[in-house]
């Protein structure tokens, strides 16, 4: 399971969880301006938008699994298993719209586009196909989440065609598809951040005995679809200070929220999900912000202390080991 979000305050942020029972080996990787993105139908794309985000890097490209360029659009994949399906390629010929992998969709808009205006545009002319990027690396099933500081989109591929859906919540989980998970907000139309009103019956009445009781009723197991409204009342009536560090703190909680401890899910005999990686991007300093499973500290890398006129890809290994800052030794 795997849960992205949006926050804004003075800037405004985009981020994710990871969560699995393996790591692929992913890393942060920074893709300059002039790094050769050669599309598998598209053709080749030569200067473009930087990149930064989390990504598999496999023979030199960058399998982004996160990323926000330097114009503040952010995207993110998350699995969407059993119900993403794709478009088989077509000769080119037969076609007038862009074909694009699914392994190469992220690039393909954040290389491009400045704007979830524009990514719209690109969507319009587009057919993305189940290419996998190779043998070892078969077709994932992801839906995306793409993001400007003004608005969020949905994308998600399904036999009944390519959805883009507005997101006004600004989170994404994995399934049911995106319209059922924002109908299941419904059913709990009556929670709030303030005290319960005593409105049981008229003939009892009731006790506020602790703080945070408005808040009954949101669920606290990790289903995607629990995992969608608890994140979504979070991140909605979440208040901090405007400030980059204040901002990075509270989005580091807004996901904490959907946290999965080692042990709660289990995946296959003695193999459990967690969260492998929480990131946090600033999208207007291109800064990304992350944290491991082991290693509570914020770690950050910026997008701009790099040469992002090169044609290399520049990549950071997580930091994935935590220390305990000693106070008394
Ligand atoms: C496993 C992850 C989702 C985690 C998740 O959601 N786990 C809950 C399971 S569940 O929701 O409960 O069922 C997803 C998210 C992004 C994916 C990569 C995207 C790029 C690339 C695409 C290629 O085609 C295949 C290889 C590739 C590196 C992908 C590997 C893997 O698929 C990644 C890491």
């Amino acid at each position: 399971m795997c849960t992205a979000a949006t926050y804004k305050t003075k800037d405004f942020y985009m981020g994710r969880t990871l969560d699995y029972e393996f790591s692929y080996g992913e890393q942060i990787a920074i893709t300059p301006r002039n790094y050769e993105f050669d599309f598998r139908f598209a053709g080749k794309i030569k200067s473009h938008y930087a990149l930064i985000g989390m990504a598999f890097v496999a023979e030199g490209y960058p399998l982004y699994y996160d990323a926000v360029n330097e114009k503040g659009l952010g995207m993110a994949g998350l699995n969407f298993v059993g119900n993403a399906a794709y478009e088989e390629a077509l000769p080119e010929d037969e076609t007038e719209v862009s074909q694009v992998a699914q392994f190469e969709f992220i690039p393909w808009i954040l290389t491009q586009c400045a704007t979830v205006a524009e990514a719209r545009e690109k969507l319009a002319t587009m057919r993305l196909t189940g290419t996998a990027f190779s043998e070892q690396l078969p077709t994932a099933q992801l839906h995306w989440i793409i993001a400007d500081k003004d608005s969020c989109i949905v994308v998600e591929s399904m036999k009944d065609g390519l959805h883009v859906y507005d997101n006004p919540v600004g989170v994404l989980t994995n399934n049911p598809p995106f319209p059922s998970q924002m109908f299941a907000l419904n059913n709990y139309a009556g929670v709030s951040r303030k005290q319960p009103e005593s409105t049981f019956a008229g003939v009892l009445q009731l006790d506020a005995y602790s703080r945070g009781m408005g808040g009954m009723g949101i669920p606290g197991d990790l289903s995607s679809q629990s995992r969608f409204v608890k994140v979504a009342f979070t991140k909605l009536n979440s208040i901090s200070g405007e400030e980059e560090d204040e901002s990075v703190s509270q989005f580091f909680h807004i996901l904490g929220s959907v946290d999965q401890q080692r042990g709660c899910c289990e995946v296959t005999e003695g193999k459990y999900e967690i969260t492998i990686y929480t990131s946090c991007c600033n999208t207007a300093k291109g800064i990304y912000y992350y944290t491991t499973y082991d290693n509570h500290q914020i770690t950050a890398v910026d997008m701009h202390a790099e040469n992002l006129d090169s044609d290399q890809l520049i990549c950071y290994p997580l930091l994935s080991k935590g220390e305990v800052r000693w106070q008394n030794k």
